[in-house]
């Protein structure tokens, strides 16, 4: 590992073999080895992926030191050939390099799609998906009383669809949004974790070549491309009769480029642009707002489902939890078929729920990755630049020196307590910290919450054929993001009120 010969020393490291490195102490859910590998190792430790020297960090003080001295230096994301070719060269802003095109992009995103205001206007659409939702479970159950509702399809479903149809509208030519762009995201969270073969070995970048996974990726960029671009296409036709219309993600980026671009976009249209010859407008602006889409629909879908998905599992596990929180619900929504989202700010326990959710089962166990660009200190250790950084949130979250009972599923450790995921609590890093923390908490939110209050309102929900509460699975898929290895199957039955 590269080091300095006087002064502090390098992080301790796992012993690992002189070619590997220690990736054969990685299983295929880095987040737990890592974190068993950091109890002996220490909060700051720097492994070897292969060839690449990689920092992990796992206690809320060494991130806190880390956020609050150093974030600058772990503000880029480091090369990854699958994010680059699903994400247009890694000109999104998940996986773009640090620097201006992802700075303008970001603060685009911010002001523009992801305000509280913005998120609030989405409302409708919430509505839409959430009584989509509504009516999948109860058709599943025509048949009879109870019935078996794969939740884990249906959960999915409804995230994709909130984040498509506010991105895109619910229709285009090619039909549902949400269903079409699940066709092309099959495998896409497994090639992006940073754990693929030549994110560990660059020097083996043929190796993609030969396994077939370069070719996958350029099937499925090429997907997005036709994809995006024909979202564009329908979107720009349509205002070309009817300009007012401002109604989703794409129709805002049109209607800011239509505007006469504000300086943050023409700085981003300009960065995108890599063709030596130059490009005609139209095509650049096109580009740009296809890389803001494919973004905002990737990054809102997968996290979004997860933390459904996870919360249903948890709800399912602590029968008490779930009749607390039917509670509060049945009791502030009372005889209305749906909650409505001005409930929502009476529903503390709810709130305390997803909170304790986004601890236990962190939807991306170690944010995403990030690089040094500069060398620096931390807790006394010398960290050098061009390492892979990992911040394990998933070690920090259940580490007992910060959290009492951290492997239990309590709610109520959040009710008097101010600890949030808004990136000033380092013991709870769900949604990042620092520059590149996410800008989609408001949105995720709010898709996230309405949709556990429905679900916990309208039906209650048992496990299949007598299961045991404790023997229900609760082991992750790996990824990016960790869903449930095993898809939630429950039977529902719709509450009516006044019967129980
Ligand atoms: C429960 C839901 C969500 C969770 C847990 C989550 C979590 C995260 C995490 C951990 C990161 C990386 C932060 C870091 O490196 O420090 C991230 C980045 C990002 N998220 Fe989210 N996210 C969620 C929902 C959303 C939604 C709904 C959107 C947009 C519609 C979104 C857009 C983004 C973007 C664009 C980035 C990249 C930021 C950057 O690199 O500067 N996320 N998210």
């Amino acid at each position: 590992l590269p080091g300095k010969s006087n002064g502090p020393s390098l992080p301790p490291s796992p012993p690992g073999l002189p070619f590997l490195g220690n990736l054969l102490q990685l299983s295929s859910l880095p987040h737990r080895s890592l974190h068993r590998l950091a109890l002996r190792y220490g909060p700051v430790m720097l492994i070897r992926m292969g060839q690449v020297p990689t920092l992990v960090v796992s206690s809320a003080d060494a991130a806190q030191e880390l956020f609050r001295s150093n974030d600058l230096a772990v503000s880029t994301r480091p090369f990854s050939k699958a994010a680059f070719k699903l994400t247009f060269d890694a000109r999104n802003i998940s996986f773009a390099p640090y620097g201006d095109h992802w700075r303008h992009s970001k603060k685009l995103a911010v002001v523009h799609l992801l305000s509280p205001k913005r998120v609030l206007s989405f409302r409708a659409v919430r509505d839409e998906e959430v009584q989509n939702m509504i009516d999948r479970i109860c058709a599943a159950g025509a048949a009879g009383g109870g019935c078996q509702v794969r939740l884990s399809e249906i959960l999915f479903d409804y995230a994709n669809g909130v984040v498509c149809h506010a991105a895109a509208g619910k229709e285009t030519k090619q039909g549902r949004t949400a269903v079409t762009y699940r066709k092309m995201v099959a495998d896409a969270s497994v090639l992006i974790s940073g754990f693929q073969v030549d994110d560990m070995f660059p020097a083996l970048a043929w190796f993609s070549a030969v396994t077939g996974v370069d070719a996958k990726l350029d099937r499925m960029r090429k997907r997005f491309d036709e994809f995006f671009t024909g979202i564009l296409e329908e979107h720009r036709d349509r205002r070309a009769n009817r300009s007012d219309v401002v109604e989703h993600f794409v129709d805002i980026l049109l209607s800011l480029d239509e505007s006469g671009l504000e300086e943050i976009d023409i700085k981003a249209i300009t960065s995108v642009s890599n063709s030596p010859s130059p490009q005609s407008r139209e095509n650049t602006v096109l580009k740009l707002e296809s890389l803001a889409l494919q973004d905002l629909i990737a990054a809102g879908t997968d996290t979004s489902f997860t933390t459904l998905e996870w919360a249903m599992a948890e709800l399912m596990r602590n029968p008490t939890v779930m009749w607390k929180l039917q509670d509060e619900v049945r009791q502030v929504a009372g005889s209305k078929m749906k909650v409505e989202e001005k409930d929502l700010s009476q529903m503390h326990y709810l709130k305390a729920v997803m909170k304790e959710v986004l601890r236990l089962r962190i939807p991306a166990p170690m944010l995403l990755p990030r690089e040094t660009t500069t060398s620096f200190s931390l807790r006394g250790y010398h960290i050098p630049a061009k390492a892979r950084v990992f911040i394990n949130a998933w070690a920090i979250a259940r580490d007992p020196k910060t959290w009492e009972a951290p492997e239990e599923f309590r709610p109520e450790r959040f009710l008097d307590s101010g600890v949030d995921f808004r990136g000033n609590d380092f013991q709870f890093l769900a949604f990042g910290a620092g520059r590149r923390m996410c800008p989609g908490i408001n949105f995720a939110m709010a898709t996230n919450e309405i949709a556990l209050a429905n679900l916990v309102h309208r039906f209650d929900w048992e496990l299949p054929d007598g299961m045991n509460p404790a023997d229900l699975d609760m082991e992750e898929a790996p990824g990016l993001t960790t869903p449930k290895k095993v898809p939630l199957c429950l039977v529902a039955t719709p509450w009516i009120s006044g019967r129980h």
